[in-house]
Order: structure tokens, then C-alpha cells, then sequence
């Protein structure tokens, strides 16, 4: 990115915030400043779900959401859009009638963008869209250190045969040697599964779990402390699918589980993780049919917020 000065936000004491299409923040689009430090690209993708449909609506659904967003984020006591050119690129054009073709647009696409020298911050999209995402993430930085926020594993091996769903990404990514199996973990997991088995497997693939009561019982800042030795200096990848959220604080999504964390612990341990070199991140799982006054959609936006913010931070320090 050049040096000049980053273009934000349209200013929401001049123009209502509730005016114009919806950016991510109210950002510029990505064609108008020519190139950016941080890339909001939507994948409209949600034809891997096993229950309901409705995540291909998310990312436009978490850009309305986010027209509340400030430009000053104390939590991290940062102004993320004036650190790094911040920019919304738009959606990724993935065929809704063969996974196969889409899973391969996808990666062309943020190929291209990571090509360019921007990060991604991804809206989603179900869960199948993090394979291809990891995928060019990887061929830019090498295996990547993963931390997976959700109620489900998604390391389960078909559904129907098929091999590329919203429950399989994670098992495809260690099969395919693009994640750094030493710093691998899920938070937030929780409710039934379909055996014991799910969770040895899981573990043999690498990965550690901090279930959704270890949150509770353990707190946010124990369980900040034990991911960020995990993770290390590792280039980090954040995938959040927005069911590891309760269903009170996140009704719009498509396999909900009850039990799950609360906004604010979400919030709080990616706040924690500030520092972090986080290559890309992804929200997914955003099905606004099923919401009720944007609970989900505003919870996601904030929650990219933060991941944009842990990003825009590291590309200034870097500087
Ligand atoms: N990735 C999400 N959201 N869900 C996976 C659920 C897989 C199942 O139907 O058992
Ligand atoms: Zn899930
Ligand atoms: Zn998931």
C-alpha cells in the first residue's frame, strides 16, 4: 500500500449512517482506491449446509449491521481505518449448483487478492468457503496456525459422500497440509455429536479444545493466555462461525446449539489476541432469515471489527 493516507469510513455526522449501499463500516469500495492493506470480501456461498439454508445472504446482511461501526475502537485502543487502508471488495462470484466449481473460484479469487498484498477479513458464506480460503492462504504464507471458533468441530470426514460441506473443511485443510498441525484449536465447541469417535479423530489431526464451558469456568483471560502460547508468533488464521455463539446471541444461523458463548466473551478473547500475526480471518454462518433485529448480523460485524482491528494494528507496527 502506498504511503498515503488511508481513506475511511464515510463520515456519519455528514451523511446519515443509514444512507447509501452498505460497505462493510461504510468503507470505500476496493475499486476505489485502487489497492488495500486489508480486504472485506463477501463469499455469497451456502450450498455445503447439512440443516438450513440462508448463509448465502450473510455478508451483505453483516455489511447493513455494520454501518453503526465508530472509527475508534478503545478495546483496542486503536483507529483500525486510519492504520492501514481498509477496503470492501465486493463479492466472490461462486456457482451456488457445484461445490466443486465454487470451492475453486473461491481460492482463485483470494488468491488473487493475497496476491495484491492484502489480508482478508471474509464474510461468509457457510463454513465450506474457509477451505479454499485457507488454501490460498497457505500457498502465500505456508501452513497457517488455525484458531476455530464454533459449537462444531467441522473435521467430520462426508456427508452424502461429499467431501466439501460446512462440517468437513478442517479435516480437508490437515489432509491437504496447509495448516500448521502444532497450533490447531477449536473454541467453543459443544452439544451432541455422532460419537466418541468425532473427537479422537479430531484430536489425531492436532487439534486442542477449549469447549464453550471451558469459557465459563476457566474465564476469557486463562483462555487468551493458552491459545496465545499455542499460537505463538505463527501466522495465524481466525475462522469464526457465528453459531459459537448462543442462540440468544445469535439466532440467524443455520445449526444452532444451545449453551454457547456469550457476544462479549467472543469479543473479549479475540480482543486478547491483539498482537497476533493474523494473516486472514473469516465470519461465516450468518443466515439472517432466522434472525430477529440484526442480533446475529450486529454480533458478526463487531466481531470483524476486532479481527480487522488485530490486522490494521499489526500492519502498522510492521511498518
Ligand atoms: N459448520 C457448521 N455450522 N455446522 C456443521 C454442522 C454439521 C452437521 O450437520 O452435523
Ligand atoms: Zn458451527
Ligand atoms: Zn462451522
Amino acid at each position: 500500500m502506498s504511503s498515503a493516507q488511508p481513506r475511511g469510513p464515510v463520515d456519519s455526522s455528514q451523511v446519515p449512517r443509514y444512507a447509501g449501499p452498505a460497505t462493510f463500516a461504510r468503507l470505500p469500495r476496493l475499486d476505489e482506491v485502487g489497492a488495500a492493506d486489508v480486504a472485506v470480501v463477501g463469499v455469497p456461498f451456502d450450498a455445503g449446509v447439512s440443516y438450513r439454508p440462508g448463509a448465502r445472504f450473510g455478508g451483505n446482511a453483516v455489511r447493513e449491521a455494520s454501518r453503526l461501526l465508530r472509527p475508534y475502537n478503545p478495546a483496542q485502543d486503536a483507529s483500525p481505518f486510519a492504520l492501514a487502508q481498509v477496503a470492501d471488495a465486493g463479492d466472490i462470484a461462486a456457482n451456488p449448483f457445484s461445490i466443486e466449481e465454487a470451492v475453486e473460484t473461491i481460492e482463485g479469487a483470494a488468491g488473487h487478492l493475497l496476491g495484491t498484498g492484502a489480508r482478508l477479513m471474509t464474510l461468509g458464506g457457510d463454513h465450506t468457503v474457509a477451505l479454499p480460503l485457507l488454501r490460498a492462504v497457505a500457498r502465500r504464507h505456508g501452513p497457517v496456525a488455525l484458531l476455530h471458533f464454533d459449537a462444531h468441530l467441522d473435521t467430520w470426514d462426508t456427508y452424502f459422500g461429499a467431501a466439501y460441506t460446512h462440517g468437513t473443511p478442517f479435516r480437508r485443510a490437515v489432509e491437504e497440509g496447509i495448516l500448521d498441525t502444532s497450533a490447531l484449536s477449536h473454541v467453543g465447541i459443544r452439544g451432541p455429536l455422532y460419537g466418541k469417535s468425532d473427537l479422537d479423530d479430531d484430536a489425531k489431526m492436532g487439534f486442542g479444545i477449549v469447549t464453550s464451558a471451558d469459557v465459563m469456568r476457566r474465564g476469557v483471560d486463562e483462555v487468551v493466555e493458552q491459545l496465545r502460547e499455542r499460537i505463538g508468533d505463527r501466522p495465524l488464521y481466525v475462522s469464526v462461525d457465528i453459531d459459537v455463539l448462543d442462540p440468544a446471541h445469535a439466532p440467524g444461523t443455520g445449526t444452532p446449539e444451545a449453551g454457547g458463548l456469550t457476544s462479549r466473551e467472543l469479543l473479549e478473547i479475540l480482543r486478547g489476541l491483539s498482537g497476533c500475526r493474523l494473516v486472514s480471518a473469516d465470519v461465516v454462518e450468518v443466515a439472517p432469515a432466522y434472525d430477529h433485529a440484526e442480533i446475529t448480523s450486529v454480533a458478526a460485524s463487531h466481531t470483524a471489527y476486532e479481527l480487522v482491528t488485530i490486522m490494521t494494528r499489526q500492519i502498522a507496527a510492521a511498518r
